[in-house]
């Protein structure tokens, strides 16, 4: 082989290689873009799986759901089923009431036709019913109305009766009244109070007469007895015996003293005047007696009085009775007069005792229409009120004035044609005690207060003295005090006076138990002679 060959071999060599390496070179090139295609072919493949990864677990979780609704809808079902299987049974059930009920109703239909053809029946019996009973109806009315005519004639008889026997009555009491004397005197021994000893010194001895021989005779009897020591050192005992219309122990209570008085007040609606006093020492049970205490059985005469006097009136207003009332309460303290439910001031000499008519009467002072027994209750707590405010000005006050209780009571008849007008004074005097006993001493005013009370208490026994010798015509001292001024009214003429003397029964108060029981009893001779007379009468 030539150079020339060979090197022409060479180069097709060269070239070959070069083309070799060239395609190699390409080859690489496309192996290179081949395996970059390739990885990007892995990598979409990847994601593509990771995606239908993720689908297919949410296809699970929802296959995961509808079989669990699918198993909710299966016991759905099931329930509904169950349910339906019930109602079917119901269905059968109620179907053979319907049907049982629906026999029932055929037969209650047919009672109803039935019942409804004997209604028809009766109310054809019950239209003759009702004619018969019409007419009978007719016959009753006509046999009531001749018995109302009957009765109401007899009724016009009876309240004629009634009212004759009314008059008669009130006749017969005030005789009865003026036979137990038309002044009377009753005393009243208090009971000791807690307070005080009841130890036997500490207590008076006070003996009382046995009631049947008062019952007999009208008059009780109370002895008191004194035990003292001479001056020669000798013990000495002396009785003091006294008689009045009533005594009352100190176990008395306030119901039992009223029924005492009670006729007497009720005088007061048959037109007669009244007076009843309340006389004894500072705490003897004057206001007691007259006021009473809060408790119903604890009431006082005046409270008592007034709740009897209503209802003896609202009981006479079926015999043709009506009646007017009005209550005043006075005080007269140092002669003079005080308007206990008025409103101007204490001791300003404002009201006057003015006769008008011969009618005694006292200016400007409040008098209140009286229509029930609690307005009085209203009264007496404004009187004590007032009386309260007084007392700080003055101590005792109370004991050192007299309180004048007057309930006015007016009254007709228009079936009768009678009229009344009458008063019913109910007097607390002012304490009794002597001028040495009532602490006066050197002071001056206690010594007029005193004074004062002595003159107008013995002015008062004057009166009552004068009234009770029965001379006609005789004079009778009203002028010596304020206080018969002011009731001259109320004891002249045809009135009733009861005079109740309180007495304390401690032995301390023995002396003016005595003076007061010699008061009484002043007051009580008068009263021994009128009796007297009527009953000679
Ligand atoms: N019969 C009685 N039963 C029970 N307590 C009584 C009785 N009488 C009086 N008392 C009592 O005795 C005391 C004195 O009585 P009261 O105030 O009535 O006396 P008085 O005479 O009115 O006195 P004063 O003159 O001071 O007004 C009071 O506490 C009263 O409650």
């Amino acid at each position: 082989m030539s150079q020339v060959d060979l090197q022409a071999l060479l180069q097709s060599t060269q070239n070959t290689e070069r083309e070799a390496r060239r395609d190699l070179s390409s080859a690489s090139e496309e192996l290179a873009a081949l395996r970059a295609s390739h990885a990007r072919e892995i990598d979409d493949l990847e994601r593509t799986i990771a995606r239908k990864d993720r689908e297919k677990r949410g296809l699970e979780d929802e296959l995961k759901d509808s079989r669990e609704e699918l198993s909710r809808e299966r016991e759905t079902i099931r329930q509904l089923k169950q349910s339906l299987a019930e109602h079917s049974t119901q269905h059968i059930t109620l179907s053979a009431q319907l049907q049982a009920s629906q026999m029932q109703l055929t037969s209650v239909q047919a009672e109803v036709e039935r019942a409804t053809l004997s209604v028809s029946s009766m109310r054809a019996e019950l239209a003759i019913g009702q004619e018969n009973a019409k007419k009978a109806e007719e016959l009753a009315a006509e046999k009531v109305k001749a018995a109302e005519e009957e009765r109401d004639r007899r009724i016009a008889e009876i309240e004629e009766e009634l009212r004759t026997a009314e008059t008669i009555r009130r006749k017969l009491h005030n005789q009865v009244q003026e036979l137990k004397g038309n002044i009377r005197v009753f005393a009243r021994v208090r009971p000791a109070l807690a307070h005080e000893s009841s130890s036997p010194e500490a207590l008076a001895e006070i003996a009382y007469g046995d009631e049947r021989t008062a019952q007999e005779t009208g008059q009780s009897q109370i002895v008191v007895k004194s035990r003292s020591e001479s001056a020669t050192g000798q013990a000495r005992e002396q009785e003091y015996p006294f008689t009045f219309d009533k005594i009352f122990a100190p176990q008395a209570g306030q119901k039992e003293v009223f029924e005492e008085i009670s006729m007497l007040a009720q005088s007061v609606l048959d037109g007669y005047n009244v007076c009843i006093f309340a006389y004894g020492q500072t705490g003897s049970g004057k206001s007691w007696t007259m006021e009473g205490g809060q408790n119903d059985q604890d009431a006082g005469m005046i409270p008592r009085a007034i709740d009897m006097i209503f209802t003896v009136s609202s009981g006479l207003k079926d015999r043709g009775w009506k009646y007017q009332m009005e209550g005043q309460f006075l005080e007269v303290y140092n002669e003079v007069i005080n308007d206990l439910l008025g409103s101007g001031q204490f001791d300003s000499k404002k009201h006057e005792i003015k006769t008008v008519d011969g009618k005694v009467s006292v200016t400007d002072v409040v008098s209140i229409p009286l229509n029930n027994p609690r307005q009085v209750s209203t009264l007496l707590e404004r009187a004590s009120s007032r009386r309260a405010v007084a007392a700080t000005l003055m101590n005792e006050r109370s004991s050192r004035s007299h309180s004048v209780f007057t309930l006015k009571v007016r009254g007709e008849n228009p079936l009768t044609n009678e009229r009344c007008e009458a008063m019913l004074n109910l007097v607390d005097l002012a304490g009794s005690e002597r001028l040495e006993k009532s602490g006066a001493g050197e002071n001056k005013d206690r010594m007029r207060e005193t004074i004062n009370i002595n003159r107008s208490l013995s002015a008062l026994a004057d009166v009552i003295g004068a009234l009770g010798s029965g001379k006609e015509g005789g004079h009778v001292p009203y002028r010596n005090s304020t206080l018969t001024r002011l009731l001259q009214t109320s004891l002249s003429g045809s009135s009733k006076t009861l005079m109740m003397c309180n007495l304390s029964p401690l032995s301390v108060h023995l002396n003016e138990t005595l003076c007061s029981l010699r008061f009484a009893t002043k007051v009580n001779s008068t009263v021994v002679g009128q009796v007297r007379k009527q009953i000679a009468k």
